[in-house]
């Protein structure tokens, strides 16, 4: 499926950046990027071309994301939607520019815990939805614990551990207001976008690590759960078509229109597809799959991807539908394991709704697996992000 990824504010503008570098260059998913901020700097960071970039705010006053109000009692992130709505239909008219978007459905991509992203993004998403007939799905990043604590910018929030990162000048702010602007935000884009992705950056941090330092491995690693989910649902491939494709209206169903919240799981395995004849490798042929190795490695990266760490963390069982996509060279997308790999995906989770698909991949050099698993809930992340705010 093709999909037009908008991103927002600094963090939804890095997330658009890697998931533009994430695509595979031969199964393209994307049909446009654009980023907006209000940071000229920042956006002049992005390899979006100058002609998607987009400063917004200018001349409006300062919104730090730290500042206590300006007198009238709303607060920054109250202010940050105010703003949103009168700049909604400005960024409007640069996506549009007059034509209808070719794509199936909108990413929007933001940072939780600002007032930029955060602020705009439920007036964009409302804006899209109204003024168009695609689905608007959000990828919105949840704020780590260590960004709450006001003296972070010497520690990392750890008690007594001294920050090991190599500190840059793009260091991130503390951010005490970073849980209560997260949960605004996604209350106001419940029932307005259709369906919303969580990455946790407090489960994707190591020990010691800040965000800025752990910021471009994290945007890479959703970006290649985003890039198997979309490209893999691209059908497609070249002259390889898949055995069971999987197109938007198959994504839609999954993820639904009704502000689901979604996790993303991914796993790959590199396989051998050449062999050296003379072991020199000077003569390389089309290597033979055996059936159980190729059975092997999709039931690996099956297993990790729906068992092991997602974008969110959050039990299978949580979820009420999921979508399982296997990809990789197309001898070792064993048909059997694949069919398997769906059972234990309908086994895993506690709902109803599964599909499936596979993603071949002639040039590909790896196994993959990309998972989706929608509709969950309790989310465990949001209801410390409710106590954080609540003694806050
Ligand atoms: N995964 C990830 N998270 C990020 C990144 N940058 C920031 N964040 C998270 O996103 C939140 C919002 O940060 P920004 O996107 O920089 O904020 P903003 O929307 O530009 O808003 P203000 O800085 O308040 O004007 C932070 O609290 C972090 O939790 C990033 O590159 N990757």
């Amino acid at each position: 499926m093709q999909l037009e990824v908008i991103g927002v504010g600094g963090a939804g503008c890095r997330l658009a950046d890697a998931i533009r570098a994430a695509e595979p260059a031969n199964h393209a998913f994307l049909t446009d990027v654009y980023a907006f901020d209000t940071d000229e700097a920042a956006l002049g960071r992005t390899v979006i071309p100058e002609s998607n970039r987009h400063r917004y705010g200018e001349g409006d006053p300062a919104q730090g994301a730290t500042d206590g109000g300006d007198g009238d009692g709303s607060s920054p992130i109250e202010r940050g939607f105010e703003r949103g709505q009168e700049r909604a239909d400005e960024l409007l008219e640069v996506l549009g520019r007059g034509e209808p978007s070719a794509a199936d459905a909108f990413l929007v991509t933001v940072g939780l815990g600002g007032t930029t992203g955060g602020g705009t993004v439920p007036a964009l998403v409302a804006t899209l939805q109204r003024t168009s007939e695609q689905p608007v799905y959000v990828l919105a990043t949840l704020p780590a614990d260590r960004e709450f604590d006001a003296s972070a910018g010497e520690t990392d929030g750890l008690a007594g551990h001294a920050r090991t990162a190599t500190a840059t000048s793009d260091t991130e702010p503390p951010r005490p207001e970073a849980a209560t602007n997260a949960l605004a935000t996604l209350e106001r884009l419940e029932g307005v976008a259709s369906a919303i992705v969580l990455f946790d950056n407090e489960a994707w941090l190591r020990p010691g690590e800040t965000l800025s330092d752990a910021r471009d491995r994290s945007n890479r690693e959703v970006a290649t759960q985003v890039a198997a989910v979309f490209s893999g649902s691209a059908g497609e491939s070249g002259e390889t078509t898949a055995q069971t494709v999987i197109d938007a209206s198959d994504v839609e169903r999954i993820v639904g229109s009704e502000s689901a919240f979604v996790t993303l799981g991914y796993a790959e395995q590199a396989v051998e597809t050449t062999s050296s004849r003379f072991g020199l490798g000077l003569l390389t042929t089309e290597r033979d799959v055996d059936t159980a190795e190729a059975v092997s490695a999709v039931e690996t990266v099956v297993r990790k991807a729906i068992r092991g760490k997602r974008s969110l963390e959050c039990d299978p069982e949580a979820a009420d539908r999921g979508l399982l996509i296997v990809g990789g060279p197309p001898a070792w997308l064993n048909r059997k394991a694949i069919a398997d790999g769906r059972r234990t995906l309908q086994t895993a989770i506690d709902g109803s709704g599964i599909l499936g698909g596979d993603a071949p991949r002639p040039d590909g050099e790896t196994v993959f697996a990309g998972v989706v698993l929608a509709g969950i809930g309790p989310v465990e992340r949001l209801e410390e992000l409710r106590e954080t705010a609540g003694t806050r």
